[in-house]
């Protein structure tokens, strides 16, 4: 054999980060909209042009409460020399129509309350006696007064809310590809939508794999660990958009992990598992889900130029051919993978645009000892004002440090160390 043929034997081909992100992506369809009730819209991407049925507001009302005036009997309306108009009735926000003002009359009227018929105008109540004989007040009385004494004029359609104002019927209230935020459901609502064509949020099962775990809360018999990816993994897959459900952990058994996997994919649109795909013993999930036939899925093994998080299997299984993330099990180089490969995969499946993280270029406050050469590290940093700090060391089984973090400091592929006061790449989180 000669030592090239060895070479590719021994040493497989590493994928770079770009490349396997790129292999993901290409491999990912939206998934198809669905009718989603308001609130469970939030965050979703419109798939349609909503058009708004009818004016909003619907009809003029008031944007004070006051007195609904005709503008010529306040022309000349002073504090010493006060117009004087008859109370005809009370108008309140949602009550019927109210009947139409004649010349002399005022009609006592709330914020949001409709118009009547032949007012021009609203006098706030702080320009007027409120109907109590004195001088200005500064809260609406309780009803009841016969006369109403106004001191200033008002100009036309002062104070009042024109019908149609904000959108007029037939325009174009949110275009397709809108994402659905607070203020954009709030104008669905105002708009009379109950429902809306959205791509859904993607239900995300994670799995743990490993006999080690322990689910938080139990006693930890002698030589294994808490469970805490299946926890970090959830919560990421909700920080990124996704319906997550976790489904707990698997121990090293490749029947009962494929078992497990084909009963949560039913409910999947995504699946993350972490642990059991490096070269040990008893790697659960590469024994399992490396030979599929034709009808279960692929899932490929791959070797990544990065660190953490250089095994990495990706695939897509069942008959719905689920997109399937095999995440290294340290716990470092699982979260980190979820940032780098997952987060853009859920929202590529809600329709998002896939990266979401700022990168920033920032000041490196203290020299960074080692980086492993030909891959790109992704080391742990706190980022201020333009300046980081890397925490914790490089070691994937940090999770303290990561919890410190707030960034990730990149290091190219090429560079080894990295001197104080050298500006890097850096990734903020959240
Ligand atoms: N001989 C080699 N050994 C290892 C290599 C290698 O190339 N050659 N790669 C190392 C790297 S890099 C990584 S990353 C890990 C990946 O291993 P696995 O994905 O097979 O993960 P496990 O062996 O199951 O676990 C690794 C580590 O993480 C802990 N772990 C696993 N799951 C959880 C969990 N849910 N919560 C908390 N901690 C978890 C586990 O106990 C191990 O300590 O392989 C290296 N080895
Ligand atoms: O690549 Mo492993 O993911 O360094 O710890």
């Amino acid at each position: 054999m000669s030592s090239t043929a060895q070479d590719a034997i021994e040493r497989p081909q590493l994928w770079s980060v770009d490349e396997h992100l790129d292999d993901i992506l290409r491999k990912i369809r939206p998934l198809e909209p669905i009718e989603l009730q308001l609130l469970d819209a939030q965050g979703c991407v419109l798939v349609e042009d909503v058009i708004v049925p009818a004016p909003l507001p619907p009809f003029d009302n008031s944007s004070m409460d006051g007195f609904a005036v005709r503008t010529a009997d306040v022309r000349d309306a002073t504090e010493e020399f006060p117009a004087v108009l008859t109370v005809a009735g009370d108008v309140a926000a949602g009550g019927a129509r109210p009947s139409a003002l004649e010349p002399g009359e005022a009609a006592r009227i709330m914020t949001g309350a409709p118009l009547p018929p032949g007012a021009e105008a609203v006098v706030p109540v702080e320009w007027t006696d409120g109907g109590l004989g004195g001088g200005p007040v500064d809260a609406m009385p309780a009803a009841g007064a016969a006369e109403v004494r106004v001191f200033r004029p008002v100009k036309a359609r002062e104070h009042v809310r024109a019908k149609g104002s904000d959108v007029g019927a037939g325009e174009l209230a949110l275009a397709a590809g809108t994402i659905l935020g607070p203020p954009q459901l709030g104008l669905l609502a105002a708009i009379g939508r109950a429902t809306v064509p959205v791509r859904p949020r993607p239900r995300v099962v994670v799995l743990s794999t490993g006999s080690e775990l322990v689910p938080p809360g139990e006693e930890l018999p002698p030589g294994r660990i808490h469970d805490s990816n299946s926890f970090v993994l959830t919560a990421c897959a909700r920080d990124a958009g996704a319906q997550p459900y976790r489904a707990g952990t698997v121990h090293d058994d490749p029947e009962t992990l494929r078992a497990t996997l084909e009963d949560q994919l039913i409910r999947a649109d995504l699946v993350v598992t972490s642990g059991g795909v490096s070269v040990g013993a008893y790697d659960v999930v590469k024994e399992a889900l490396s030979e599929l036939t034709e009808e279960e899925g692929r899932v490929e093994f791959r070797r990544l130029a990065m660190q953490p998080g250089k095994p990495q299997g990706f695939g897509r299984i069942g008959p719905d051919r689920v997109p399937l993330f095999a995440l290294p099990g340290n716990p470092v180089s699982a979260y980190v993978s979820f940032e780098l490969f997952v987060r853009p995969a859920v929202r590529a499946l809600m329709g998002l645009e896939p990266q979401d993280r700022r990168t920033v270029r920032a000041r490196c406050a203290e020299a960074i000892g080692s980086s492993p050469g030909g891959r790109r590290q992704y080391l742990r940093g706190r980022y201020a004002e333009g300046t980081v700090t890397a925490v914790g060391g490089p070691g994937s089984h940090l999770v303290k440090a990561l919890a410190e973090a707030n960034a990730l400091i990149v290091v190219p592929e090429e560079v080894t160390s990295v001197p104080a006061g050298t500006e890097v790449e850096v990734i903020l989180l959240g």
